[in-house]
């Protein structure tokens, strides 16, 4: 009956939203155990009215026991990784390399376009083009697996590792179980078809608690969270996955209709935000190289109290117009790059 219809899609919206606030915003807005009764409240309507059912339903994501082997899934835009900057000295080679290649780029007298928006905009130097000073944002590097989601009308529809770049394993049942990962695309306003790009992270207690319970149980536990997030996602059975503390921190997006997108990297991901993804709350935007570096030093200072592990930081130009100018080689972007930290002390076992 309608009424049944209706309580039943109303609950779905509700208990999605309170998902959204408690997984992705850290923000929960009603007590857990009013939280359990909606769920339970649904997945019983659910198995009342299996002509209701439906694989957006938050009660889909728990994933089944059935083994699934993995798909190949061709990635349209290849998943490259980034080229790496050892140094102060190569972070300034790379930013002045871009300077150089979009000067190159201009002819003379062509008029720059200029964003005035209120919190990020890139000054084109005044006189000669040279001193033009490229603004960056700066993104910790989480160390974890790269994913690509797709979002079909706004649901998720098939998720990807990076594989080799070019392809990679269709881990969508196992994507499903991460609560951080939005099954539907909040708001209304999306393109019809979305590729969001991010990173699968195990949180640093989350890494210690399973490996308590994997040691407690005599099995063999994970070296570090990055090699226990990719085994997590890597799991036959998605209701394995589904009992693993993974994470998800998008970090770049693809839509069908590019005039969709904002002409920033940071609006991008703002826009990501809000269609219900986590973006990293220590992203920051910095001018030119010598800021780029403060950003480095200050995200190095405080990376042993960051609850999950980052092994460097990410510099990308933030004007996807002079991104798309500066492409990629052929390996990497031209447009970013990553700069690693020292590799910390040997973990004390
Ligand atoms: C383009 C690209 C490739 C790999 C990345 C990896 C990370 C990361 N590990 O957090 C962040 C990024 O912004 C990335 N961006």
């Amino acid at each position: 009956s309608t009424s049944v219809r209706d309580r039943v899609e109303q609950l779905r919206t509700t208990i999605t939203d309170h998902n959204h606030h408690y997984y992705v915003l850290d923000d929960p807005q009603v007590p857990d155990a009013e939280y359990d009764r909606l769920f339970r409240e649904l997945q019983a309507r659910e198995a009342e009215y299996p002509e209701l059912a439906t694989t957006t339903s938050p009660t889909q994501r728990v994933g089944s026991a059935v083994e699934t082997n993995f798909a190949q899934v061709i990635h349209r835009i290849p998943m490259l990784s980034l080229d790496n900057a050892f140094s102060a000295d190569e972070l300034r080679d790379f930013d002045r390399r871009v300077r150089e290649r979009l000067n190159r780029g201009k002819t003379a007298g062509e008029s720059s376009t200029k964003e005035h928006s209120t919190e990020d905009h890139s000054t084109e130097g005044e006189g000669s083009k040279e001193e033009r000073t490229i603004e960056y944002v700066c993104e910790p590097k989480l160390d974890g697996l790269a994913v690509s989601l797709h979002y079909q009308n706004g649901e998720l529809v098939r998720a990807a590792t990076r594989g080799d770049g070019y392809t990679g394993e269709d881990i969508t049942a196992n994507i499903r179980t991460i609560a951080s990962v939005p099954l539907t695309l909040r708001g209304g306003d999306f393109p019809q078809t979305v590729e969001v790009r991010g990173e699968v992270y195990m949180p640093r207690a989350g890494f210690d608690r399973l490996n308590q319970r994997l040691g407690g149980r005599g099995e063999k536990t994970f070296v570090n969270p990055r090699n226990a997030a990719a085994g997590s996602l890597r799991q036959k059975k998605s209701s394995v996955t589904a009992r693993r503390p993974l994470e998800m921190c998008a970090y770049s997006v693809a839509v069908s209709d590019e005039s969709a997108l904002p002409p920033t990297h940071w609006k991008g991901l703002q826009q990501v935000s809000e269609w219900g993804f986590r973006i990293n709350p220590e992203m920051s935007l910095a001018n030119g190289a010598d800021q780029c570096l403060e950003a480095y030093e200050a995200l190095m200072a405080k990376r042993d109290r960051l609850p999950y592990e980052i092994d460097g930081i990410v510099f990308k130009v933030n004007r996807l117009d002079l991104q798309q100018q500066l492409g990629f080689v052929s390996r990497a972007p031209r447009w970013a790059i990553a700069q690693k930290f020292p590799a910390e002390e040997e973990l004390t076992v």
